[in-house]
């Protein structure tokens, strides 16, 4: 028996890159959390303690932040292309390059009813996900979002389940349903319009959870995965994750109130957690594309 170094990956984890475009009086802002992890023959950083081949997570921060003045940012897809491929293919000991980035969007201010040129409200909607791998055996780019929080009043039910002697669930062919989605998905091209297609697939989703009278929350995540890999034939495949956010009729009986589902208490756990990912059976391999690093995307 012998005890071996297996898998290995290091880098700086969440870097808070704020980038401000402000060449003309009206400023634009671009706010991310990058997260870069190098893989390569780093054993003997880890066995002996040499660095010979590490280049120090500082410098991978320094990257980061030169890139966003040097590169600019524009779609995060195309940010993280940028600083993988410089990663792998000008520093000589990197094999593979990790980068994963959250954007937070923020929206203008409305003062006196027109959009201010310098003050943001930070949006509180989703948060854009990219993952990006670039090593010998491709270049691969995850998209996605998280923390897209939605919610549907009516056109859900949940019946005609399995039950045992420990069920007390009631069937309801109308209840609340609510999720705060993660969703990641996979492309085979670099050649993509980043920002028109994140934009395309959040449509997609939301118009999904909207129209499906949904029989369980598997089934609208398999109908949003379908549609977007019917949209987009340069995706491969979707990740859906779904928090079922239980909301419960109360009952307000002893108060001598009737509750046609109108006055609900939202539960924050447990929830159900119901996952899937929808691809072709034709997808591409996904190299490393999911082995994730810092776990932002
Ligand atoms: O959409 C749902 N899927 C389930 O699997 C499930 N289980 C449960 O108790 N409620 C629900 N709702």
């Amino acid at each position: 028996m012998a005890i071996i170094l297996g898998d290995n990956q290091y880098g700086k984890a969440e870097n808070r890159v704020v980038r401000i475009y402000r060449d003309s009086a009206r400023h634009e802002i671009r706010d991310l959390n990058v997260s870069t992890a190098l893989r390569g023959p780093f054993q003997p950083a880890y066995l002996e303690g040499n660095q010979t081949n590490v280049l120090p997570t500082d410098t991978q921060k320094n990257t980061a932040f030169a890139f966003a003045k040097s590169k600019g940012v524009e779609a995060i897809e195309a940010f993280g292309l940028e600083l993988a491929r410089h990663f792998v293919h000008d520093v000589d000991p990197v094999e593979g390059a990790r980068i994963e980035i959250e954007e937070y969007a923020w929206e203008r201010a409305v003062v006196d009813g027109v959009e201010h040129d310098h003050t943001w409200l930070r949006k509180g909607q989703e948060i854009r996900t990219a993952a990006i791998t670039v090593d010998a055996s491709g270049e691969y780019v995850v998209g996605g979002l998280k923390d897209l929080v939605l919610l549907k009043s009516t056109g859900s039910e949940f019946a005609g389940f399995l039950t045992d002697e420990y069920t007390t669930l009631q069937e309801t062919h109308d209840r609340v349903m609510a999720t705060s989605l993660v969703a990641q998905w996979r492309f085979t091209s670099t050649d993509v319009d980043w920002d028109d297609v994140y934009a395309g697939i959040k449509r997609i989703m939301v118009k999904e959870f909207a129209t499906l009278q949904s029989l369980a929350l598997q089934q609208t995540l398999w109908h949003m995965g379908r549609a977007v890999l019917e949209a987009y034939p340069f995706i491969a495949e979707v990740k859906l994750k779904a928090p079922n956010k239980h909301h419960f009729v109360v009952d307000l009986s002893p108060f001598e109130l009737e509750n046609p589902g109108e006055v609900f208490i939202a539960a924050d756990r447990p929830y159900g957690l119901i996952e899937a990912t929808v691809l072709r059976d034709d997808a591409p391999p996904a190299g490393d594309a999911w082995r994730i690093s810092a776990g932002l995307a």
